[in-house]
């Protein structure tokens, strides 16, 4: 038996992919694609919908897929911790309904969050550097806001302190942004597709973890996984990590 799957956003740099990733598998069919302006109607019949828009729209994308009781899979990043909360209610109310939110789908992208946040409490210091394409309209990547949130919180759980730094004066925010106490950068670069740095430093050393998505198919089997596995889980689950079992 088919799966059936629905694309929003299909015309853009992901959701095209994405389509002829759907179509390359023998078990999954295309049924819909969605872009900005196009009615989601029932969704074409689809079982599972993948969203690649931008957050003002994916929001209203996933509530209008929940309510037709069609499963989602969203990549589209923005999708803060608490947004993902507020929806949870919703989705619980429905039942079976899985939607699985994703801030990087490349199966190294999500390894290196996980050794990042391994290594947080072994760290003094820490920096996180995302190198992206010039077309990307958000700063820092969901990716990047993600990485800072897991090693924050796994700093807090072992009691380590503020990452040190003497700067008191930074008129235009060249230390980057502060992501749940770690500094966060971001290049945009022609050239460059998606890419990741995190930085741990102590006393004479140095771990760099680094990740690099050096073209859109590295997404794909992260997004098919994805689309295979968002059934068996009701409710809303944030992070592919949990569909890989790590
Ligand atoms: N989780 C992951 O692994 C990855 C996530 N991303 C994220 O995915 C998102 C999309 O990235 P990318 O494909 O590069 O961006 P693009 O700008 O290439 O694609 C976005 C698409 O969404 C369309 N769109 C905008 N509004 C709506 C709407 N209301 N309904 C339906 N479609 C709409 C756009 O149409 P139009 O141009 O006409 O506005 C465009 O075709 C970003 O948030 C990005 O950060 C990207 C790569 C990997
Ligand atoms: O816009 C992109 O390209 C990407 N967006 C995601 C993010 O914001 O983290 C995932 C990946 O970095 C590519």
């Amino acid at each position: 038996m088919t799966t059936k799957v629905a694309v929003i956003g299909a015309a853009g740099r992901m959701g095209s992919t994405a389509c002829d990733a759907v179509e390359g598998a023998a078990d999954l069919e295309l049924v819909g694609r969605y872009d900005d302006g196009d009615d989601l109607g029932d969704l074409g019949g689809a079982d599972v919908a993948i969203d690649f828009t931008v957050l003002a729209a994916s929001e209203g994308n996933v509530r209008q897929c929940v309510e037709r009781g069609v499963h989602v899979v969203v990549g589209t990043s923005g999708w803060t911790d608490a947004k993902a909360e507020e929806l949870r209610s919703e989705v619980e109310a429905k039942g079976d309904v899985g939607v699985l939110i994703a801030p990087n789908f490349a199966i190294g992208a999500v390894l290196m969050m996980k050794f990042a946040e391994q290594a947080a409490r072994f760290y003094e210091s820490v920096e996180v550097i995302e190198l992206h394409h010039p077309r990307k309209v958000d700063a820092p990547s969901g990716t990047a806001t993600r990485t800072a949130e897991l090693i924050g919180a796994a700093r807090q759980e072992a009691g380590v302190g503020p990452v040190p730094d003497a700067t008191t004066k930074d008129p235009d925010g060249a230390r980057g942004a502060t992501v749940e106490g770690v500094p966060v950068h971001a290049v945009r670069l022609r050239g460059l597709v998606a890419h990741q740095e995190v930085l741990l430093g102590n006393e004479g050393e140095m771990l760099t973890i680094r990740h690099d998505s050096f073209d859109r198919v590295s997404f794909m089997p992260g997004v098919l996984a994805g689309v295979r596995e968002v059934g068996k889980h009701p409710g809303v689950t944030v992070g592919l990590e949990h569909v890989l079992g790590l």
